[in-house]
């Protein structure tokens, strides 16, 4: 489904701003795979999320999504595969526009855009289905401007807009972060749920540990563009909180003693 094969991204190489995010990172994600990624500031984590989408080339390597490669297309062009949702609620959804209206360019993601004919009496009639979903009764406001939404419903919109055509992958770069934990904990049930009904093969960016043990199938911890700690299906039904931080403590430790050791 998806398989990214030692890929590499260094930012500003050869400068003294020269960053490497990204170092012979592979990881390959089969169809309804759920990956959570953990990982220190600065770990990569986003950078990771971003070669797949496109917003950033990969310097080296490669990255496939059902065995076509992608590395070398563009974003755009590889909309009709991914679907993403940002941690800025605003990010995700157009302020300006109607929420039926952002349903129906949703919809015509990856297709040639046309809003004039998007919103036909059937699509209205999915859209209310598919908002009733949300329960936050967003079914009875489809003329109301998104701008107008709070954060929570704004991201659960995202959220909904996302998984609308089935994207082969779903990108979730720390969608509940910026949400107060009553609005995060709807967000990450209904990220449970949508992914669960459509089996969304999802890649999950998040601080926090609770909710990267209790969504998804699998887990891995990122550190200085490496990814570091893999647990599989079966590990990760036995990973708790403490074990994790004890795994990020191991790393920190290691890399500490690396750099001692190179000084
Ligand atoms: N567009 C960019 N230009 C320059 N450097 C960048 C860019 N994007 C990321 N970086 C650098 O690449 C490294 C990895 O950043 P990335 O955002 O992927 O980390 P992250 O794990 O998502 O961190 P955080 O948890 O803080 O969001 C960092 O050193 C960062 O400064």
């Amino acid at each position: 489904m998806l398989k990214i094969d030692n890929i590499s991204k260094t930012f500003f190489a050869g400068t003294i701003n020269e960053r490497r995010a990204l170092v012979n990172v592979s990881l390959q994600l089969d169809e309804g795979d759920f990956v959570t990624v953990i990982g220190s500031n600065g770990a990569g984590k986003s950078t990771l999320l971003n070669t797949v989408s496109g917003r950033y080339t990969v310097d080296t390597g490669s990255i496939a999504i059902d065995s076509a490669p992608v590395a070398k297309l563009k974003e755009f062009q590889r909309a009709k595969y991914v679907g993403r949702v940002f941690q800025d609620p605003m990010a995700g959804t157009a302020p300006d526009l109607t929420i039926e209206q952002n349903l129906a360019l949703a919809l015509q993601r990856g297709k040639r855009r046309s809003l004039g004919r998007g919103i036909t009496k059937a699509r209205k009639e999915r859209f209310t289905e598919e908002l009733k979903m949300l329960e936050l009764g967003l079914e009875n406001r489809l003329t109301a401007k998104v701008g107008l939404l709070s954060g929570g419903q704004r991201q659960a919109l995202s959220l909904l807009m996302a998984g609308f055509t089935s994207p082969r992958i779903l990108l979730l770069d720390e969608h509940t972060a910026a949400l107060d934990p009553q609005r995060a904990d709807l967000v990450t049930n209904l990220t449970e749920r949508i992914v669960a009904e459509e089996n969304l093969t999802t890649l999950m960016v998040t601080h926090n540990m609770e909710q990267a043990l209790k969504l998804g199938n699998r887990l891995i911890m990122m550190h200085e563009g490496r990814i570091v700690f893999e647990a599989s299906a079966a590990e990760k039904k036995k990973l708790t909180v403490p074990l994790l931080l004890a795994e990020f403590a191991k790393i920190k430790g290691a890399s500490f003693d690396d750099r001692a050791l190179l000084a």
